[in-house]
């Protein structure tokens, strides 16, 4: 198991897919999940996300490399071959979410697996690291008028064997259908033109073998199987391509499920050649998230969030306690030399059980510890673990990080949210990236604050500025900005405040702060959120209690040590009945 906090690409990318929102908290599960009808027309939500994950890997080339899940999608939308409103909804549903350590493709494949997942199909086993393009790739998406050889070839490009086209086809049309918009010969409009009619592959919205069923016992109303324009039956040609032995074996229920699992993942994990995939992402049973050492309201804290998972349908033991213990950076305390010391959270939250296809499935919710505690600022902090007790009589157990604890890198250069702020400005005079007329109207400006501890004496304090989530991805923000020591701020507690500033026009601004101190040393505060700055919910400080105890002597049982560190899907319940009995 090779976990360890921060694994920032990690951390990212799990909290994507197990909590289905970005951090600073818009859902992107919640547009598709609970599996529902898109509101204003009623197409499946879930269908037009699998879809596009389609459409963006089917111009993979196997021989050179080239095409695959890039979100080169984004720019092809006005090719014939991906026409349709599903596509241009499902692009700006997407949008916001790429960063820089979730990129627009692993948002894509992100995608299509809450559709599958929401609707009742298996959980598709992600692996992050997908590399973004940025222009339109080659053509070559298969349209149903083509006849059988070409969608074999097309097929034997990507990477599939015919029999592997069958399945994938299967799977992909067991949500959504064909709307009369683009395929009027297929779907006759409608009385009314604004609505499109959309007909079903099957007669269920969930994804399920009844497409296959309905397919072989010839009940089957999908329009590629049954339409009288013989050119456009691409599926009745695709599904009988080997006399019917294909949907034959993937008839059954529990069939139909592990096919498609398979082959979705083969799918998603299409990539360019030179594309490297993270291993597996799986849910992490404890995490630490939102870490930050700051300024609030002119007192230095530290906060940190604790996410525990909680089975779905129990109630969260009310006896439990958690604590967060630390240890001092600097001073005669240093790495808790006499005292630990240790606070409880200020805030809990439980989260919604609908916060994830993914989780709900995998029968889980989470519960969040929040913490802000108030540091001394000459003795700051090393390193930091948790404890949970059940109170249950059989002991607490503590979480450190499969070692020693969390360690604080740093605290030599320090975001400040509070002091930072956000302008809606006119500018005229910024220029498009990549070309093209200046930017005008409104654009959002903001100034960032960063603290410096005195005595690095920084030879540069500088951050790189990212924003991928750009209407329309015409480019990416991507500039290194310097800060200034900013004498508007009075120093305070062992620190000078250093702003900059910043104009961008995209959904989500994040920030690498640097302090290169006079010796060459190098300080990073890394991606920074920049959603809520001045605007952040005051939390007031805990009470901090000092124990003599050091925490190699006690008798807690270590978690990490029983190397029960991770659940991945297959094994998540028994993993999850283990946590139980060791809780
Ligand atoms: C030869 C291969 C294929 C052809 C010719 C084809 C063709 C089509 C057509 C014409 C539609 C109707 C689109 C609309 O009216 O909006 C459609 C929908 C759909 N396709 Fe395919 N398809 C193929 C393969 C696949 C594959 C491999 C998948 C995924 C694994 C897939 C997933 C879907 C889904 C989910 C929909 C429903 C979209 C919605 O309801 O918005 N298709 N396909």
């Amino acid at each position: 198991d090779d976990y360890r906090w921060p694994s920032p690409r990690y951390d990212h990318l799990e909290a994507l897919l197990y909590e289905g929102r970005r951090s600073d908290g818009s859902s992107l599960s919640s547009i598709v999940h609970p599996c529902r009808p898109r509101p204003d027309t009623n197409a499946s939500i879930a269908a037009e996300w699998l879809r596009f994950a389609f459409h963006d890997m089917s111009t993979h080339d196997v021989t050179d490399g080239s095409g695959g899940l890039d979100g080169s999608i984004v720019y092809e939308l006005s090719r014939e071959e991906n026409f349709g409103a599903g596509f241009t909804s499902t692009l700006s549903d997407f949008e916001v979410y790429p960063n820089k350590y979730v990129s627009r493709a692993d948002v894509i494949a992100i995608g299509a697996i809450f559709g599958v997942s929401t609707c009742g199909g298996p959980i598709i086993p992600f692996r992050g690291g997908r590399v973004d393009a940025w222009k339109a790739g080659p053509s070559g998406v298969p349209e149903p008028q083509q006849d059988l050889q070409t969608h074999k070839d097309m097929f034997t490009r990507q990477g599939f064997t015919t029999s592997e086209m069958i399945q994938l086809v299967a799977c992909g049309h067991t949500m959504g259908g064909v709307r009369s918009t683009f395929f009027p010969a297929l779907v006759p409009p409608g009385p009314d033109p604004l609505t499109p009619k959309i007909v079903n592959f099957d007669t269920t919205t969930e994804f399920d073998n009844v497409v296959v069923t309905q397919y072989l016992d010839g009940t089957t109303q999908n329009p590629l199987v049954v339409d009288s324009n013989k050119t456009m039956v691409s599926d009745l040609r695709i599904f009988s391509a080997d006399s019917n032995d294909t949907m034959r074996s993937m008839s059954s229920a529990e069939s139909f499920t592990s096919t498609c699992q398979n082959m979705l993942e083969r799918m998603i994990n299409v990539v360019p050649h030179g594309v490297v995939l993270t291993n597996e992402i799986t849910l992490l049973p404890a995490k630490v998230h939102d870490v930050q050492l700051t300024f609030e309201r002119e007192k230095f804290v530290f906060k940190a969030a604790f996410r525990l998972l909680q089975a779905l349908n129990t109630p969260v033991n009310k006896q439990r306690t958690v604590k967060i213990l630390w240890c001092d950076r600097h001073g005669n305390n240093k790495d808790c030399k006499g005292n630990t010391r240790t606070s409880m959270p200020a805030s809990t939250f439980e989260e919604d059980p609908n916060l994830s296809p993914v989780t709900q499935s995998q029968g889980y919710s989470f519960i969040n510890y929040n913490f802000v505690i108030p540091v001394d600022a000459s003795a700051s902090i090393s390193k930091f673990w948790f404890e949970v007790d059940e109170n249950d009589g059989k002991g607490a157990t503590s979480y450190k990080n499969s070692g020693d604890g969390y360690f604080v890198e740093q605290d030599q250069i320090l975001f400040v949210p509070t002091l930072s702020r956000t302008a809606l400005v006119h500018n005229s005079t910024l220029e498009r990236r990549g070309g093209g007329s200046p930017i005008t109207g409104l654009v959002k400006q903001y100034t960032l604050v960063a603290a410096v501890r005195d005595g690095s004496n920084p030879s540069r304090v500088y951050m790189d500025v990212l924003d991928v989530a750009i209407s329309g991805f015409p480019f990416p923000l991507n500039t290194t900005i310097d800060l200034q020591l900013n004498t508007s701020l009075t120093p305070t507690q062992g620190y000078s405040f250093y702003s900059g500033i910043i104009a961008d026009t995209g959904f989500q601004l994040t920030v690498d702060i640097h302090n290169i101190a006079e010796d060459g040393t190098k300080y990073t505060e890394d991606f920074k959120q920049t959603t809520d700055l001045d605007n952040t919910p005051y939390v007031a400080p805990t009470n901090v209690t000092n124990t003599g105890k050091s925490p190699a002597s006690s008798a807690w049982r270590l978690m990490d040590d029983l190397h029960i560190a991770r659940l991945t899907v297959g094994t998540a319940l028994i993993v999850g009945a283990m946590l139980g009995t060791l809780l």
